[in-house]
């Protein structure tokens, strides 16, 4: 369980401490690229020094609740592995299409169903959104640069965003969405 949790945080870039006697095997090898530290021996409250988030992630739940009430006096938010109800953030079920993120998470109902629903939306939610993403992104630089009437903006961006880009980065179909930026200006660029 820690593995996986370990997994996303360095994914997100976080800077992580694992703090365990024992660890699987890719623990153990992130550990020796230096991409983690690791503190292999048992749980000490100094541990959570310079900590932002914690997860209280050991098979035994005394030990899970001495991490919680440690975390409780720091002020530090805790995700308890066994015990959800006092825990002080989830970890939701995530898409990612580079800029754009869509997490889905049930309270701790059903981790199961959230990883269900997961997966519908990534059916939905393809890999051109991260495209999409990046061209918004884009024109929406220069339009904060150029044009200064709000309304003005909003509504090219409501054209932008309700035009069929979408679609045609899907066909790869790059000159037309060139096009329709422009037809998205038209009239506005001073
Ligand atoms: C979303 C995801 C993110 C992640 O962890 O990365 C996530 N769990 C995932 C998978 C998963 N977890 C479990 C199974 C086995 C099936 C089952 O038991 O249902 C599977 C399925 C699998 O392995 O495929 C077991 C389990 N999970 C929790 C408990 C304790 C309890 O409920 O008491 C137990 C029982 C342990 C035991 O048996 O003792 C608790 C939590 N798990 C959460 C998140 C939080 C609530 C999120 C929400 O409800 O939205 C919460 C509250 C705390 C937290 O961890 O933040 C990830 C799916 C990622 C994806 O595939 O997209
Ligand atoms: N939240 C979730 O998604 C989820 C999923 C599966 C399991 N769980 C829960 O997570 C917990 C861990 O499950 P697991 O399958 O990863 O167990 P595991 O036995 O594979 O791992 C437990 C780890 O805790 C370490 N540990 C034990 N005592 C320690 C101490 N005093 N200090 C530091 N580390 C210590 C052990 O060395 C071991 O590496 C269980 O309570 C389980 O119910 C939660």
């Amino acid at each position: 369980m820690a593995e996986r949790k370990i997994h996303a945080l360095l994914e997100c870039g976080a800077s992580v401490r694992v703090v365990s006697p024992k660890v699987t095997p890719l623990i153990k090898e992130w550990s020796d690229e230096g991409r983690l530290e690791l503190r292999q021996r048992h749980y000490q409250t100094f541990d959570l020094e310079g900590s932002f988030l914690v997860f209280a992630a050991t098979n035994s739940s005394r030990v899970n609740h001495r991490v919680t009430e440690d975390c409780r006096k720091g002020h530090l938010a805790v995700n308890i592995a066994d015990d959800p109800s006092n825990s002080n953030f989830f970890v939701p079920s995530v898409i990612r299409r580079g800029k754009l993120s869509i997490a889905v998470s049930t309270s701790g109902a059903s981790p199961l169903l959230a990883a269900k629903i997961r997966r519908q939306l990534e059916k939905q939610f393809g890999t051109e959104y991260e495209e999409f993403a990046d061209v918004l992104t884009e024109v929406r630089n220069q339009v904060l640069n150029d044009i200064e009437d709000i309304h003005a903006r909003r509504t090219i961006f409501k054209k932008l965003v309700e035009s069929d880009i979408l679609e045609l980065l899907r066909e790869k179909k790059y000159d037309q969405v060139k096009e329709r930026i422009k037809n998205a200006y038209c009239g506005y660029r001073s």
